[in-house]
């Protein structure tokens, strides 16, 4: 593998390359961006009201591999959605996206898609998954489209063949962001390959990494468009960026108000997935319908959900905020019950999700909402710092909220009853002890659990795709295709590209990625 360091641009624009020396090929490597959950504001947020929306550490990973440039295609190997295509560089419409009037730069701050470089991709997408089944080809055609935009705009007739192999451990369409993670790994990766990013690299000053975010940022956000119509921003912006944010977007001709929030709290999060596809498309299309024929009582809703975001914002900025206070979290916690209620008169819930926070809600382990576009997708949870309380354990209390109704006695009964047999002095081993009961009672009922922190890192590099696993002697572990594709499933992927994951039932540390390189503006940079 030659050695190679990623393509420094200095703050005065000049281009220059650091290289030990010239190559004909660039290395193999990988970029990866994190999935997101909209901790309030989702739906409002497409209307102009404030969002908070925090990285996860599911991630998606991209891995680029260069081919001689005899070969002339660029590829796509997308098996999450099985999807597996082939262009020939030489016969991509070029000579549209070069057009004077059409072309676009990589500095470019693009809004909208221009619908004359769709219809020049159209037969290039039609091409895709012929055979497939109208709703395979859908999503082969989405993501197809999203890539081929996003490359065709940044890359050039002269890039090098390509193959892009993408995986995730993000569940798709579960209102995770896993479209805008996969948009934010493609515009990394081309800006990378266009040489139109620095870094992350040493000494890089945090004006300049938020620069390179940025850059990434908007070109997902075309990426996303191209997914799924109409998208605020959110998910592009906190995958791109990491951490958490505060977002709102009142013009979509201008940037969005993007506020980091850096003291936002790492918390645990338990997420749920109801395994109930939906698309985020129609979700929104949903909210739209009922604002036309409702259009007073939807705006109050909304400008509700926008309260809601606020009260959680002022809370996470007001001096001596301390997310491990009692009160606070409960402030937080509240805040994520009204908005679930909130998005629930918007119409976008799903009785999966209400059977998922009704099961959730008799444990008293924490407050539940839907979160992104719902209508089935993910819950999530955020946790309490001691669940379940001696007395409500012994069903003489409630401090949650929940409805202990006689018609859910079954998880009642239950949680009662573990948790009884649980009560020991230390309350970590109870919190754990309910989550292990709660995984089997929600697995039961065909959920998916996983058990994650909020507020992780953007986007990140590892260039070239090579891990050292602490052994330099032996020149590295090299990730290619086909150990990449052979990686079997979250854990297998997680431990090839060298991520140790977190689990609510870890202690908070910085997650172990060897070798890979994020921009982190709020540590001053590049870490
Ligand atoms: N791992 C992946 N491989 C290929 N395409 C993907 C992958 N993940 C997401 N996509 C694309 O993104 C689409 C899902 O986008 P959608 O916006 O519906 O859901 P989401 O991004 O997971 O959730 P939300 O936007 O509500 O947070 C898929 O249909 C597919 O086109
Ligand atoms: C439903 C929505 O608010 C969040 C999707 O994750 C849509 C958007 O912001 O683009």
């Amino acid at each position: 593998m030659a050695s190679q360091s990623l393509p420094i641009l200095p703050a005065n624009g000049t281009l220059q390359i650091k290289r030990k020396q010239s190559t004909p090929m660039m290395p193999a490597f990988m970029v990866s961006a994190p999935g997101k959950v909209i901790v309030y504001g989702e739906h409002a947020v497409v209307y102009g009201k404030p969002a908070i929306a925090a990285a996860i550490s599911l991630r998606s990973y991209l891995l680029v591999s260069s081919l001689s440039k005899s070969h002339r295609t660029v590829t796509m190997r997308f098996p999450d959605i099985q999807l597996e295509h082939s262009w020939n560089l030489d016969d991509l419409p070029w000579d549209t996206f070069s057009a004077p009037g059409k072309k676009k730069y990589y500095y470019d701050l693009v809004t909208s898609l221009d619908p004359d470089l769709i219809a020049a991709m159209q037969p290039h997408i039609d091409a895709v998954s012929p055979k497939a089944p109208a709703a395979i080809r859908k999503i082969h055609h989405s993501t197809a489209g999203s890539f081929l935009y996003l490359f065709l705009s940044l890359a050039s007739r002269k890039t090098a063949p390509c193959v892009y192999t993408l995986r995730s451990t993000i569940p798709i369409g579960a209102g995770l962001g896993s479209s805008a993670s996969i948009s934010v790994c493609i515009s990394a990766a081309l800006l990378l390959q266009i040489r139109a990013l620095s870094g992350p690299h040493q000494d890089q000053p945090p004006q300049e990494c938020e620069l390179q975010i940025e850059r990434i940022n908007r070109w997902a956000f075309v990426g996303e468009m191209c997914i799924h119509g109409n998208p605020s921003g959110v998910d592009n912006t906190v995958s791109s960026g990491g951490k958490a944010v505060l977002f709102q977007r009142q013009d979509y001709n201008k940037p969005p108000l993007v506020t980091p929030l850096h003291s936002f709290p790492e918390l645990p999060l338990l997420l749920v997935n109801t395994r109930q596809s939906r698309s985020t498309a129609t979700e929104v299309a949903k909210v739209s319908t009922l604002r036309t024929a409702h259009s007073a009582l939807t705006e109050n809703i909304l400008n509700a959900i926008g309260l809601v975001t606020e009260s959680a914002h002022q809370l996470l900025t007001s001096p001596g905020f301390d997310s491990t206070s009692p009160t606070a979290l409960k402030h937080l916690g509240d805040l994520i019950t009204i908005n679930h209620g909130l998005l629930v008169a918007l119409g976008v819930s799903h009785p999966k999700l209400e059977r998922i926070r009704e099961i959730i809600d008799h444990t008293g382990i924490g407050w539940t909402k839907l979160t992104g576009a719902g209508g089935g997708g993910c819950s999530i949870t955020i946790l309490k710092p001691q669940p379940t309380t001696l007395q409500n354990v012994n069903g003489n209390g409630n401090n949650n909220g929940a409805h202990h109704d006689s018609s859910s006695d079954e998880s009642d009964s239950n949680s009662e009853v573990d948790c009884s047999a649980s009560i020991i002095s230390n309350g970590t081993k109870l919190k754990h002890k309910i989550l292990d009961s709660l995984e089997v009672k929600l697995e039961n009922e065909g959920f998916e659990k996983f058990e994650t922190t909020l507020g992780g890192d953007g986007v990140g590099v590892l260039w070239p795709a090579v891990l050292h696993n602490g052994n330099e002697e032996e020149g590295g572990e090299e990730i290619d295709q086909e150990k990449f594709l052979r990686a079997e499933g979250t854990a297998g992927i997680e431990r090839l590209v060298g991520v140790a994951g977190l689990g609510v039932r870890r202690k908070v540390e910085r997650e172990v990625r060897e070798g890979w390189k994020f921009w982190r503006p709020w540590e001053g940079g590049f870490a």
